[in-house]
């Protein structure tokens, strides 16, 4: 799986990054009441432009992605100065306050999440395999930490029509059963399935409760 979102990036394959800031980001983020200056992780963060919307409402942004590639776009394509370091197995590309962590989103430690108080995920569930759905919830859940909140933007399809992904059809019972142990899962709406992919997309908020089960 990771080498082929790396041939995706590669060879330009990324029908899922989009051109603005995901409307749902911008309905539903304020009704969160995140505090202006909370750290948001964006797991899986492709070169979203949702983070540079989030980094200009005041919250310092710890993106994880894979790809190299999708990383150097996100500068390239932004302005400012760029700096760059290491951090274990992770290269850090710093742009104004996004920071992005090039590597495995499973290999980024607690210890490393200090200062991380919110979370948003559009399309990083879906971009995961179902063996490896509950391994990604679970991570989540030990980053972050108690009573903090986030946003999960995911897809489904209308049953009978759940064709392999990625993205991965991932229906609403299933994000319950993935979370529900280690947060309070509020649905906020589905949008409207979309021509041609049948693809709907589904929006959660999570509040993360304690301890960890
Ligand atoms: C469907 S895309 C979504 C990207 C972004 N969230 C967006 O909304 O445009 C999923 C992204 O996750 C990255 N990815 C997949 N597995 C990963 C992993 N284990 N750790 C970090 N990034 C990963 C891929 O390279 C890809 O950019």
């Amino acid at each position: 799986m990771t080498r082929e979102w790396l041939d995706r990036w590669r060879e330009g394959r990324i029908g899922f990054h989009r051109h603005d800031t995901h409307p749902a980001l911008l309905r539903h983020w304020p009704r969160l009441k995140i505090r202006a200056g909370t750290k948001v992780l964006v797991p899986l963060c492709g070169k979203s432009l949702d983070m540079r919307w989030l980094a200009n409402r005041d919250h310092p942004v710890l993106g994880i992605e894979l790809s190299r590639e999708a990383i150097e776009q996100f500068v390239d394509e932004g302005t400012g100065e760029v700096s760059r370091y290491q951090q274990g197995p992770f290269a850090i590309c710093r742009q104004g306050s996004v920071e992005l962590w090039c590597g495995d989103f499973f290999h980024f430690h607690i210890d490393q999440a200090a200062e991380i108080g919110a979370f948003y995920d559009r399309a990083a569930l879906i971009a995961l395999p179902p063996a490896t759905r509950q391994r990604y919830a679970f991570h989540l859940a030990q980053l972050i930490p108690p009573g903090m909140r986030g946003l999960l933007i995911s897809l489904s399809r209308a049953p009978g029509d759940e064709s392999a992904g990625p993205p991965y059809h991932v229906p609403a019972d299933e994000v319950r059963e993935l979370f529900e142990p280690n947060f309070q899962v509020a649905h906020l709406e589905d949008g409207e399935p979309e021509a041609g992919s049948g693809f709907r997309e589904s929006v959660w908020a999570l509040t993360r409760r304690g301890p960890l089960t």
